[in-house]
């Protein structure tokens, strides 16, 4: 691998007495789109929370950029360049996407916006909507793109598909793609979706019981049937 931009190790973390994760290690190279699967309450949500500081670490050490970032607040991580797209997807509902674009800003000049909406012309459209307006797709494509205004290094994806049609997931993950070849930042992707999240990922990894299990090249696992069947429970097509 090249030059890792983050490393994880022996990572132990958890909610009050329950422990999630288990010594879970991994590493993203600069760049690298990284696909999180496995089961149900595998861990991938945690393992995406706890590297961002939103679940407390009990043990091991999470590096970004070479630097230890174990014990920083989730605001200095951010601040560090890394960009998270929570389950929830993290809009203002009662404000229009172009406010909750400029909410996204920080110091950034107004053509930040324009490229946000290069990237998603859906949102270019719908800039004067509310929130509240906006299509499940929608709100995610003005989620990533929020967190993309922070110029993060690596982005956290969690679930972005989730819940949407089929249409609408091609869209956002054309937008991905692009997003990909024109910024350079590395992703980690969490998806049920074990299908089109392989063929965005170049490398995947495989969680159960808070650890990974497996980790292989994404245009390999998508037919490694094996695999998928017993680590994630779902054979792709
Ligand atoms: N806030 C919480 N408090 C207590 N337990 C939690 C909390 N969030 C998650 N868990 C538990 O932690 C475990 C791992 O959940 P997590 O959401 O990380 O899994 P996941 O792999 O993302 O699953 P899914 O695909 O269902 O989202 C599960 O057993 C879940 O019930």
């Amino acid at each position: 691998m090249s030059t890792p931009i983050l490393k994880v190790a022996g990572l132990v973390a958890g909610y009050g007495p329950t422990t999630v994760l288990n010594e879970l290690t991994l590493q993203v190279a600069a760049g690298e789109r990284l696909a999180m699967l496995g089961r149900n309450g595998a861990g991938k949500s945690t393992t995406l929370r706890a590297l961002m500081g939103l679940v407390r670490v009990r043990s091991g050490r999470i590096e970004f950029e070479g630097e230890d970032i174990t014990a920083l607040s989730p605001h200095q991580r951010a601040h560090r360049g890394l960009g998270y797209v929570p389950q929830t997807r993290d809009i203002f509902p009662s404000l229009s996407v172009e406010e909750n674009l400029a909410a996204g800003m920080k110091h950034r000049p107004r053509s930040a916006i324009d490229e946000a909406y290069a990237l998603f012309p859906r949102l270019a459209e719908r800039r004067r909507n509310a929130g509240t307006q906006l299509s499940g797709g929608e709100q995610q494509m003005l989620s990533v793109a929020r967190a993309l205004l922070g110029q993060p290094r690596l982005i956290l994806l969690d679930e972005p598909l989730e819940g949407l049609a089929p249409l609408i997931r091609q869209e956002l993950l054309r937008a991905f793609q692009e997003m990909s070849r024109q910024t350079g930042i590395a992703v980690v992707i969490v998806e049920q979706q074990v299908d089109e999240a392989l063929r965005y990922a170049e490398r995947a990894v495989i969680l159960d019981h808070g650890t990974v299990v497996h980790e292989a090249a994404a245009d390999a696992l998508i037919h490694d049937t094996e695999a998928l069947d017993r680590w994630v429970g779902i054979a792709v097509h």
